[in-house]
C-alpha cells in the first residue's frame, strides 16, 4: 500500500515492466539516451531498431507534449546496444516525480550503465547564443528545494542509499569526452559548459524570476532532466546531460520577443543532426574506452 507523498511505484512494478521488455526484445542495452523536446531524431542513427509505443508498455506513462513522440527505441550504435526514449515526462504534465523517473529504474534493471540526457533550455548566461549546446556541468534542483524530489519517501536500498551525494552527478570524464568529440566534429564553437536549473513549468519565466536565477548562478533554465539524473545517480548510473539553448531568456523589461514552444522545437530541428553526431560519436568512444580499460 502506498501512503500519501511517497513513491507510487513498487519494486514489483519496476520488475514487471523490465521483464515485459526483456521478453519482447533481444536487445540488452548498456546505454540509455533520453531525448528531450524535439530531439527524438537522436535515435535515427541506431541500427537494427525495435520500437515500442509507451502506451503499450506496462506502467509506462505516455507523452502529452508536442515534440515528444512517446516511443522507446532499442538499437545498436556500432557495437553498443542502446535504448532511446523519444520523449520524456514532466511535472507540468501532471505526473508525479515517481512516474517522471520510472524509465530510469527500468534502464537500471535492464543492465544500462550509462545514461545520456538531452533537453531544450533557455539561455541565461549572457555569452550563450541560440543553437549552443551546453554540456551540463551541474544542476540546481529548484523543485527539490520545495520538497518535490523523486527520492522523497521510503528509500529502496535495492536501488541506492538513503542520502546519495550529488556533487559529482555529471561525469567529469564524459564532459571532457564531449569537448574532444566537439573538436573532432568541428563544432567546438557552439559547445559550452554550464549549470542547468530545473523549474516545474509550464510557463516560461517572468523577468524577475529569470533575474533571480541568474543571481543564483544558473546558466540555463528548463523543465526537465534533474529528476531523471537524480534517480540515475542514486542507482549508480553514469550520467551526461546536454542541453540545447533554444532561446535567450528575457532579463530585460525592454525586450519585446517572447519565447514559445514552436520556436523551441524549430531550434531543436535545426540542431538535431549535429547533436545526433555528437551522441553517436560519444557512445562509440565510450565503448572503445571500456574495451581499452578492461
Ligand atoms: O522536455 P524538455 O526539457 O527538453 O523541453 C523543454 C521544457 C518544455 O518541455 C519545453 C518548453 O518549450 O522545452
Ligand atoms: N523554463 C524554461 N524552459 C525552457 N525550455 C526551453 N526554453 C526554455 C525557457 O526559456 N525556460
Amino acid at each position: 500500500m502506498h501512503t500519501k507523498g511517497t513513491c507510487c511505484c513498487s519494486f514489483e512494478d519496476y520488475k514487471l515492466t523490465t521483464e515485459w521488455l526483456l521478453n519482447q526484445t533481444s536487445h540488452r542495452p548498456k546505454v540509455a539516451v533520453i531525448c528531450g523536446s524535439g530531439l527524438g531524431l537522436l535515435a535515427d542513427g541506431a541500427a537494427n531498431k525495435q520500437t515500442f509505443k509507451y502506451q503499450d508498455i506496462p506502467h509506462f506513462p505516455v507523452s502529452t507534449v508536442p515534440g515528444h513522440e512517446g516511443r522507446l527505441v532499442f538499437g545498436m550504435i556500432e557495437d553498443t546496444p542502446c535504448v532511446f526514449m523519444q520523449g520524456h515526462f514532466h511535472l507540468y504534465e501532471g505526473y508525479s516525480l515517481c512516474q517522471v523517473t520510472f524509465p530510469v529504474r527500468i534502464f537500471k534493471l535492464m543492465g544500462v550503465e550509462l545514461m545520456l540526457v538531452t533537453n531544450a533550455s533557455g539561455g541565461i548566461c549572457p555569452d550563450f547564443k541560440v543553437g549552443d549546446i551546453m554540456i551540463i556541468k551541474d544542476h540546481i534542483n529548484l523543485p527539490g528545494f520545495a520538497g518535490q524530489h523523486p527520492l522523497c519517501g521510503p528509500n529502496d536500498e535495492r536501488f541506492g542509499i538513503r542520502f546519495p551525494s550529488m556533487s559529482d552527478a555529471h561525469s567529469k570524464d564524459l564532459r571532457g569526452l564531449v569537448l574532444d568529440v566537439g573538436v573532432e566534429l568541428g563544432c567546438s564553437d557552439f559547445i559550452r559548459e554550464g549549470v542547468y536549473c530545473m523549474v516545474s513549468g509550464p510557463n516560461f519565466e517572468t523577468i524577475a524570476e529569470a533575474r533571480m536565477l541568474q543571481v543564483l548562478g544558473c546558466d540555463s533554465v528548463g523543465m526537465s532532466m534533474v529528476p531523471e539524473v537524480t534517480v540515475a545517480k542514486h542507482c549508480g548510473l553514469r550520467v551526461l546531460g546536454l542541453s540545447l539553448i533554444t532561446n535567450k531568456v528575457s532579463l530585460d523589461y525592454s525586450r519585446e520577443e517572447k519565447v514559445n514552444h514552436e520556436e523551441v522545437l524549430e531550434i531543436c530541428k535545426m540542431r538535431a543532426e549535429v547533436l545526433q553526431k555528437i551522441v553517436t560519436k560519444l557512445i562509440t568512444r565510450c565503448q572503445q574506452q571500456s574495451i581499452n580499460t578492461h
